[in-house]
């Protein structure tokens, strides 16, 4: 778990955001920041709205109202281009891969490496990939197979090395291992401590408690567009955030439960 000092900017901010659809309130005045090196789980039911939340901040959809702020600076991301300027990266669960082609290509897929003359730089995409892919996961092999023949653990390997490689400072991550067994769902778990190791931001949208309560250091509860709730992992039961996805609200009588006393950054939530 993260346990960055809290005396910097958060990453990013999203503040009062808004976004309808007619009289659909999709999202609905939702504030909500990210420090480095933490895991904030974004739960909620179907058509809560974390999937357009996280659009508007991939820059995928525009917001009807709100603002962003990336390390303390007001952005505007009209478009995903915008949003990775700004180091905001988002894996989807289809990964975006493509399948015919090889883990280099893909990683570089979009912003292929070009030599001095303008032709693609085969070998030093080959190179750097291996070395990225090798520093995720020493047992990758099969660099040049088509990704359709890896596993899904080595895929999202390679959807996640894309990120580390053009230095992403915010990853949002859908549901990344609903697709995966154990022991490749644990593995995705070591890559995600290896990311917030490196002081990387995650936004992991889930429905696995389990992978919630492993993984994150906070957990945020949508409910028919509005955030209703934003907890420290440590101050919460399973218990109490299935009724903050169910019922938009905490079990009657809640208390935040004590051992978070232990963790130091929980005071500055
Ligand atoms: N392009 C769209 N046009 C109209 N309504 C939309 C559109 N996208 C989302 N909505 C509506 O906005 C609301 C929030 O949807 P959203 O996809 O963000 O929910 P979600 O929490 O991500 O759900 P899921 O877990 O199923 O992905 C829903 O009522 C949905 O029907």
């Amino acid at each position: 778990m993260s346990q960055q000092p809290r005396d910097s900017a958060p990453l990013v901010e999203l503040i009062d955001i808004e976004k309808h659809f007619g009289g659909v309130r999709a999202v609905n005045g939702v504030s909500l920041d990210l420090w480095p090196g933490e895991v904030v789980g974004v739960l909620g039911h179907n058509g809560a709205g974390k999937s357009c939340l996280m659009r508007i901040l991939s820059g995928a959809m525009a917001p009807n109202g709100g603002e962003i702020r990336v390390r303390g600076a007001r952005v505007s991301l009209d478009s995903p281009h915008d949003a990775r300027a700004q180091g905001i990266e988002t894996i989807y669960q289809t990964l975006g891969l493509a399948d015919h082609l090889d883990a280099p290509a893909n990683l570089f897929l979009g912003r292929e490496l070009k030599t001095r003359f303008g032709n693609l730089d085969d070998r030093r995409m080959l190179r750097e990939a291996r070395e990225v892919l090798h520093r995720l996961n020493p047992n990758f092999r099969n660099l040049g197979d088509p990704v359709s023949r890896l596993s899904g653990g080595q895929r999202q390997v390679i959807a996640i090395a894309r990120a580390i490689y053009f230095e992403v400072k915010i990853l949002i991550m859908d549901e990344p291992t609903a697709a995966l067994g154990p022991s490749e769902t644990a593995m995705v778990g070591k890559l995600i401590r290896q990311l917030q190791a490196e002081g990387i931001g995650i936004f992991l949208v889930s429905h696995d408690l389990h992978d919630v309560f492993d993984l994150c250091d906070r957990v945020v509860v949508m409910n028919k567009g509005s955030m209703v709730g934003a907890h420290r992992i440590s101050e919460v039961s399973k218990d109490d955030v299935l009724s903050l996805i169910i019922k938009g609200e905490l079990p009657p009588g809640w208390r935040p439960r004590h051992h978070e006393a232990a963790d130091p950054a929980a005071a500055a939530v």
